[in-house]
């Protein structure tokens, strides 16, 4: 599969839109989205539920079409393609899936060969690249059990092979880790990231969890009522986030959160009399916060509380999250001193 000519990209959304019609009206799950997924990049789509993530999702494969704009997978529109031309795409994208959807009634090694069968691929060729897509996924030691017999994570190797079976370029994933533990979650993004960089498969995947964005997605898009209302790379939502919703979603993987005797108390408007100013301060890269923090009482004299802090990575990349509070008559020098200095503030409330 090659890229389109024009665009470049493995999976084109243009202006896509798509409504239902429904018993008690008509249903805009998707407005106006346009987004470009990169050749062997991972991208991830967040949103709440009912955001319009599966809708965009089911796209790719034509399993919905659109009902304006266009979808394009390699520079071809899945949402007109018919009959053969749609069954070539559809060999092109693989998709795994929250609760595996294996058939019980064959084992690991018949889940794997079935898209095989189905696409007429010759018996004596079958055995061979389902041997090898097992040791793929590290399954050997139980090629011959079904399904029942499987844990969540393996049962999730066993459709990530059988979604690479036929060799395609694109894998699609619907929340192929929310009914998993953290730590198999861990082993199965790790499986994914692998098999993007050796195939140079490009992954396109829908979560509500920001932690999956963090720790696999090279670039994310967040989803809000149909509407793709932030993209970029992963890195710089992370630490720029514009919308509030990226926000909200952020405030739940930072691993930081106001103390609660603090929590409790925060008010949105400032106080009258004397308050203290909550800030969220978010550094990028190796940004030393101590000094900074350190010279704010030196050179301004606003003496900082620091309530909260964290470290986190994408990729490589560091950034921090602090929560501090000054007093709320500093708070807009205390800011514009930090943002002076490449940090990124927030208010996050008042304490009297
Ligand atoms: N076949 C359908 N018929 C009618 N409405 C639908 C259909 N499929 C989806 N919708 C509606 O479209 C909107 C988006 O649904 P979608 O399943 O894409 O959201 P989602 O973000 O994947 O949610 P979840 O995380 O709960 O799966 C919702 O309002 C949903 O009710």
């Amino acid at each position: 599969m090659s890229t389109s000519p024009q665009t470049g990209a493995a999976i084109r959304f243009e202006k896509v839109g798509k409504s239902f019609e429904t018993a008690s009206g008509r249903v805009a799950a998707l407005q106006d989205v346009s987004l470009d997924v990169a050749p062997g990049s991972i991208c991830g789509i967040i949103g709440r539920s009912g955001a319009g993530k599966s809708t965009l999702l089911r796209m790719v494969n034509g399993l919905e079409r659109p009902t304006e704009g266009s979808v394009l997978v390699a520079g071809r529109d899945v949402g007109r393609a018919k009959g053969p031309a749609l069954r070539a795409i559809r060999r092109e994208v693989g998709m795994i899936f929250q609760h595996f959807n294996l058939l019980a009634s064959r084992t690991v090694y018949g889940n794997i060969a079935l898209p095989l069968e189905i696409a007429g691929v010759p018996a004596s060729r079958i055995r061979p690249r389902v041997m090898d897509l097992i040791a793929r996924v590290g399954l050997q030691a139980q090629a011959d059990r079904y399904p029942a017999a499987l844990s969540g994570g393996q049962k999730q190797r066993v459709g990530i092979a059988r979604a690479l079976a036929t060799e395609p370029k694109v894998l699609l994933s619907d929340e192929a880790t929310s009914a998993l533990d953290p730590e198999t979650t861990q082993t199965v993004l790790a499986l994914l990231r692998d098999i993007n960089r050796d195939l140079g498969l490009t992954i396109l995947l829908i979560t509500h969890e920001m932690a999956v964005l963090r720790d696999i997605a090279s670039h994310m898009a967040v989803i809000e009522a149909g509407r793709i209302v932030e993209a970029g790379e992963t890195y710089d939502v992370f630490v720029r986030p514009n919308h509030p919703t990226t926000r909200s979603f952020l405030s739940g993987v930072t691993g930081i959160t106001l103390p609660a005797f603090i929590a409790g108390k925060l008010e949105t408007a400032r106080p009258g009399g004397a308050s203290a100013e909550v800030i969220r301060v978010t550094f990028a890269g190796h940004h030393a916060t101590d000094p900074m923090l350190a010279r704010l009482t030196s050179e301004l004299g606003v003496a900082v509380n620091i309530l909260a802090g964290a470290i986190e990575e994408i990729g490589a990349r560091p950034f921090g999250n602090l929560l501090i509070s000054v007093e709320a008559a500093q708070g807009a020098e205390a800011r514009a001193y930090l943002e002076r200095h490449g940090l990124l503030t927030e208010v996050l409330g008042y304490v009297r």
